[in-house]
């Protein structure tokens, strides 16, 4: 009698072993049994790598080999993927993807600054090799989006996708909301809580965001990565009176990313926006991402959850393994890396309606001044109050616009200061509609 024959594992390398790979480690350790069913193999560590070979990390990592460089995973005979969880867009990051895909290696990452930068020339790289790169953990965090657009959504022409994609932010600005409290003083606590990343101005300028929006955008309309055409603005600016007035008129603060294809090339924008208190984005709370894909056969589809940590980040990671072991081979964007179109970049020209903040000196005349330079850009406006004044001789006023074109509010917000009336500087945020 034969001895059934067991198919061969598949053999990883961990490079990084922080949030994300000890949670990798973590899963294949539990569910070693339901891996292997749903992959038709086993799944295994062979070896790992991380900075510090004696830093305590909760974990029994005796059973796999340990090296010194993550460009060593990619040299090893014992590995078939290579997963990237180290993070950066350039030095030892860059290096063990690019030697693994030359090695004949295919890669995992979650990597969303290395794609983001150089996703074109990596897909390229990986399409010649006959190699995958698969990245579900690179875009809000445990949220299926990659797989749901490439493999889900394959039958449609995307129209739009937007989203709340950096949990840090929509931490920030909905606890600003909930305690009343300051930015700077949220930003503390992020930090305290360990939320921000090494760089915070990577979550709060809004980078870390538009990154996972420029990998949406080539998924969506098939166009090469263009992180450099997004236009981005963080949440540094957005104050507390902002949060609250909003509040006032129904509405909240997100870091909002929207990516579309226009006749004119590819709109991609990320910046704080006012949303409808009672939609779906508007109701968004703490760490969480929300994608909004619109497709014309399939309509809006709305993608809710955990945007990163441990156990989240590392659901996805784990999900784009048992892709490879099932033997799925996809292109790295969902269509082959040469035919990516190049794409100019677009200013957004999309009507919308916008808020204004406008702290105005208290005299007759102030509010018919501004309402002159409002009408002379084309403005009309759909709903205003002032806010009491408290003695201050200043008054702030909010003012929402009906939809009108983003130049028509330079020109306003330009023009502005010349009625003498200001003070301080005008905060002009845009309504979108979700
Ligand atoms: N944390 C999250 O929730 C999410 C993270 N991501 C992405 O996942 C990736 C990993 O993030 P995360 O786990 O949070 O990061 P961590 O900072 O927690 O972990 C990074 C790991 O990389 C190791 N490392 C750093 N430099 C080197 C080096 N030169 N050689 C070998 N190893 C090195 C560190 O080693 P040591 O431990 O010894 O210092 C550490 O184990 C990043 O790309 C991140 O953007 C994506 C979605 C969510
Ligand atoms: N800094 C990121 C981590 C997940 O990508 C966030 O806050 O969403």
């Amino acid at each position: 009698m034969t001895a059934p024959i067991t198919p061969a594992p598949l053999r990883l390398g961990i490079a990084g072993l922080g949030t994300v790979g000890i949670g990798v480690v973590r899963i294949i350790q539990a569910h070693a049994d339901l891996l292997s069913a749903r992959a038709g193999r086993p799944v295994r560590i062979t070896a790992i790598c991380a900075r510090d070979r004696k830093k305590n990390r909760d974990a029994d990592l005796s059973g796999y080999d340990w090296v010194d460089c993550a460009t060593d995973l990619a040299r090893r005979d014992d590995v078939d993927v290579v997963v990237e969880l180290i993070g950066g867009d350039e030095g030892i990051a860059r290096q063990a993807v690019e030697l693994a895909l030359d090695n004949g290696k295919d890669v995992v990452t979650a990597n969303k600054a290395l794609l983001a930068i150089h996703g074109q020339a990596l897909a390229e790289r990986a399409e010649a090799k006959g190699r995958l790169i698969r990245f579900e953990a690179a875009v809000a965090g445990g949220i299926p989006v990659i797989k749901t657009m490439t493999e889900s959504l394959a039958g449609n022409r995307i129209r739009r996708v937007m989203g709340v994609m950096n949990g840090t932010c929509n931490y920030i600005l909905t606890r600003m909301q909930s305690g009343g409290l300051p930015y700077a003083a949220v930003f503390e606590e992020a930090r305290k809580l360990g939320y921000l990343e090494a760089d915070p101005t990577l979550d709060v300028g809004g980078i870390d965001a538009s990154h996972k929006l420029a990998i949406l955008a080539s998924i969506a309309f098939g166009t090469r990565i263009a992180f450099d055409g997004v236009e981005i603005e963080g949440i540094e600016r957005v104050s507390i009176d902002d949060i609250n007035r909003a509040a006032d008129m129904g509405y909240r603060i997100k870091l909002l990313g929207v990516a579309q294809m226009t006749g004119r090339g590819l709109e991609q924008r990320m910046s704080p926006c006012l949303v409808p208190a009672d939609s779906p984005l508007g109701q968004l709370e703490g760490g969480t991402n929300m994608v909004v894909i619109e497709g014309d056969a399939v309509g809006q589809i709305v993608l809710r959850g955990a945007g990163a940590g441990a156990g989240p980040t590392a659901s996805a990671v784990m999900s784009d393994i048992i892709e490879i072991a099932r033997g799925v081979r996809l292109p790295v964007f969902g269509q082959p890396a040469g035919s990516l179109a190049r794409t100019q970049p677009a200013r957004t020209a999309v009507p919308a309606a916008y808020y204004l903040r406008l702290t105005l000196a208290d005299k007759p005349g102030a509010l018919a001044k501004v309402a002159t330079v409002l009408g002379d850009a084309g403005i009309s406006i759909d709903r205003m109050r002032q806010y009491d004044d408290e003695d201050t001789g200043e008054a702030p006023v909010l003012i929402v616009t009906h939809k009108t074109t983003p130049d028509a509010i330079d020109h306003a917000i330009e023009t502005l200061p010349s009625t003498g009336v200001l003070v301080g500087d005008p905060v002009e945020l845009r309504i979108e509609e979700v």
